[in-house]
């Protein structure tokens, strides 16, 4: 503890001793704090030594660009994150080198072509969902929306990612060698990630828990499904003969595995751990956005009136049509408008990532405030995006809206404020990074946005979205107060209770 005090106070920074001074150290809380502890401090970066080492917070602009810009200097604290890769070696824990390689093979796939495919597979899933919701009827009901959402993003990522389409209505017959179905598969892994990240292969093998053998018995499905479609791509690559396409993300990574060069080809184990880290990167974080950017409408109906007339004039005649919808010709046109302020304020206030580590592996200089300060090797320097999102000095605070007082903090919906993007002002550098910014950045930015913007646009050009209590001021009431106080961090942020809404036939 003495080592470390002395090297915090040697960098000059600001610097508190641990555990006397807790609420950072809380990670789940990080979210509802928001920019509490470092108003309290009166910095914006600071260090809060314990004796098993430092961490240094930051939400300044500044010191944001800086950790993010400099990649060799300041990386992934990848021992941290191991336990991601279940089925092999994953981009998101691995560093230099080995990480520049996924990045490389993964960066082709990730183009228009892919944009476009997103973009038509979103608004079928998306009616497929209505559909679902029993919507055809005029009103649907729906007691969980954030479940209905997670498969939604399942399903489009499965089409875009593997070439294999999900459908709601799944009536699939469980293939021979197979004990469960491919969705069931899939979807059990991804609802249960965290026992399986946590709870080591062979206690979940002994446990006599009936969801903990569900649990195994879906890695272990996956795992054969993922070793089939590598064995047909390889087969399809074998006679095809064609390298130039970048059809999915399956073959970017297959065709990889059979590189003949030793210094970029990559083992099957990797294969596998970035197909389940893709999957698992882009699902959740898609579904959750849209979770909180459906309850923010719900609760705000004059600017989702305003949507609704932007939809209408964007998309004219064709409003009820979604199939003739393009992304060259619509894409645009609708996120410059009211879908692109939903989505950018919801991303402000919902940082699905609260905190983003990074460490230094040698001494560090960093630049706060104008002055040079010397960082010890080995530091944890996180990058709080939920400080920096709501931080007072770049962005307007909680509005006294007749909910506030229900809500309490963090005061989400008297924060929403999507006609900021509206006006097309000035965003600080660095005051705004939902997808991270530089070398590490998020590689599906383009991807989130495409898919978010289709579906609430499919959503939006038919329904009225409400709170499953109506649209009068207690229930927005009670809505609002869930959405600032039912929410967690686990791996991501999502929503701690069910989240209920009904969908209205539009007039
Ligand atoms: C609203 C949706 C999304 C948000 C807010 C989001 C946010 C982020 C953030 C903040 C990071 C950096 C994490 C870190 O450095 O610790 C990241 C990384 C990443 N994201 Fe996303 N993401 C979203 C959707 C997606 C989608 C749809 C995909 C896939 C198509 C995706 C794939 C990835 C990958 C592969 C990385 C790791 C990149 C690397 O380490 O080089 N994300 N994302």
């Amino acid at each position: 503890l003495q080592r470390n005090i002395r090297s915090a106070r040697d960098s000059g920074l600001k610097y508190v001793v641990a555990p006397s001074w807790l609420p950072l150290s809380l990670f789940y809380r990080t979210w509802a704090i928001g920019y509490e502890p470092f108003e309290k401090q009166g910095v914006d970066t600071f260090i809060i030594v314990s004796p098993a080492g430092n961490v240094m917070w930051t939400c300044d602009p500044d010191v944001i660009l800086q950790l993010t810009a400099r990649h060799n200097d300041f990386v992934k604290p990848t021992e941290m994150l191991g336990m991601l890769n279940i089925y092999g070696p994953t981009i998101t824990a691995a560093e230099g080198d080995e990480h520049r390689r996924y990045r490389k093979i993964a960066a082709p796939f990730l183009n228009e072509d892919t944009h476009q495919t997103v973009w038509t597979e979103t608004i079928s899933q998306a009616q497929s969902m209505l559909e679902h919701w029993n919507c055809n009827k005029g009103v649907g009901v729906v007691p969980d929306v954030n479940v209905d959402a997670n498969r939604f993003a399942l399903h489009v990522l499965s089409k875009a990612f593997f070439n294999r389409p999900m459908a709601w209505d799944d009536k699939t017959v469980i293939p021979p060698g197979h004990k469960l179905s491919y969705s069931k598969a899939i979807s059990t892994v991804f609802k249960n990630y965290s026992t399986l990240f946590m709870i080591p292969k062979p206690v979940l093998k002994i446990s006599p828990a009936q969801e903990h053998k569900l649990c195994l018995e879906a890695y272990d499905e996956f795992k054969i499904y993922m070793e089939e479609m590598v064995a047909d791509e390889k087969q399809h690559i074998a006679s095809t003969q064609d390298s130039s396409d970048n059809d999915n993300l399956l073959q970017n990574f297959v065709k990889a595995s059979q590189s003949p060069d030793t210094e970029t080809q990559i083992p099957d184990a990797a294969v596998f751990g970035n197909l389940f880290i893709f999957t698992l990167a882009g699902h959740e974080t898609s579904a959750n956005t849209l979770t909180f950017a459906l309850s923010l409408l719900a609760c705000r109906p004059d600017f989702q009136a305003a949507l609704h007339a932007d939809i209408n004039d964007i998309l004219g005649a064709r409003r009820d049509t979604p199939a003739s919808w393009t992304y060259p010709q619509d894409y645009s046109r609708l996120m410059d408008g009211h879908i692109g302020a939903l989505m950018n304020e919801t991303i402000r206030l919902y940082t699905v990532l609260p905190f983003i580590p990074k460490t230094n592996p040698s001494v560090q200089s960093l630049t706060v405030d104008g002055n040079k300060h010397i960082l010890a090797a080995n530091t944890l320097a996180i990058v709080n995006t939920s400080a920096v999102h709501r931080h007072p000095k770049y962005w307007l605070q909680p509005s006294s809206s007749p909910t506030k007082a229900a809500e309490g903090p963090p005061y989400a919906l008297s924060s929403f404020r999507p006609e900021f993007w509206l006006n097309k002002q000035n965003v600080v550098p660095g005051s705004f990074v939902p997808f991270a910014e530089g070398f590490r950045s998020c590689l599906g930015t383009r991807f989130a946005k495409v898919e978010f913007c289709a579906a609430v646009a499919t959503i939006c050009a038919e329904f009225e979205v409400q709170l499953i209590g109506g649209t009068d001021t207690e229930a927005i009431k009670a809505g609002a107060r869930r959405i600032s106080q039912e929410v967690k961090f686990e791996m991501g942020l999502k929503p701690s209770d069910a989240i209920g809404l009904r969908f209205v036939k539009r007039r």
